[in-house]
């Protein structure tokens, strides 16, 4: 069961920090570290959920698979626990406020609202104009302090047309330009 998956095999046993090194020390330093900006789709018999997230990368690509870090506290949270799977939208230039939206406190129709959606395998919401969308079974999922990091088995790929792309770097975003050919 894909739900199983979910929060096994806890590498941390607390979110507690290290004597010195404050909260706010960390997330400061972690600001400087650019990441692309995904909204993390899910549907199924828990209902349609979605959030914006940095904290997605490459595993591996036999099988190919991605990790995304899902915050505990998030309302979002029982949705992708109890559906299994999902889809990652890697964010394009012009999504800034796409972006804003699934970054919390919005309902979650009125999220969905805002842009166009289709599916592939899953199920999960697949973004209309996204940079590249990874449509993805959860196949394993650990428990690191307040976050729960999913591992996610890529079933299908929609890759997008969209000329610039998407950085989050020093709490702001910044449109990416591919390099001009020669
Ligand atoms: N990994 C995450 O959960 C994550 C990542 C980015 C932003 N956010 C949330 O988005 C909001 C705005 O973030 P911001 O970047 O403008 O300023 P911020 O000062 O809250 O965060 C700076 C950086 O610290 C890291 N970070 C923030 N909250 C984290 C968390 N709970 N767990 C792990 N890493 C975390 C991220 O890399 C983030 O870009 C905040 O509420 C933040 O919690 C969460
Ligand atoms: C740029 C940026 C990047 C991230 C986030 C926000 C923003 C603005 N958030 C926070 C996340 O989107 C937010 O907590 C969810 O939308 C859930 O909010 P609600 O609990 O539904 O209000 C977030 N949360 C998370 O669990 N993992 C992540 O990687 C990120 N990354």
């Amino acid at each position: 069961m894909l739900h199983n998956a979910m929060a096994s095999n806890p590498v941390s046993p607390s979110a507690s920090i290290p004597p010195g090194l404050q909260k706010a020390d960390y997330r400061n330093a972690m600001a400087r570290l650019g990441a692309a900006v995904n909204i993390i789709t899910t549907d199924g018999p828990a209902g349609r959920a979605g959030f914006t997230a940095s904290a997605v990368c490459s595993v591996t690509d036999e099988p190919p698979t991605l990790l995304v870090c899902l915050n505990r506290s998030a309302s979002v949270y029982p949705a992708f626990k109890a559906n299994g799977v999902l889809c990652v939208n890697v964010l394009a230039a012009g999504h800034q406020s796409l972006s804003a939206l699934f970054g919390g406190r919005t309902p979650m129709d009125e999220r969905f609202a805002a842009a166009r959606w289709s599916s592939k395998t899953t199920g999960s919401p697949v973004l209309d104009d996204a940079a590249v969308s990874f449509d993805c079974r959860v196949v394993h999922a650990t428990s690191a302090g307040t976050h729960d990091v999913l591992f996610c088995e890529a079933v299908s790929i929609a890759i997008g047309g969209a000329a610039q792309g998407l950085i989050y770097f020093d709490r702001q975003y910044h449109e990416i330009a591919a390099p001009q050919q020669h």
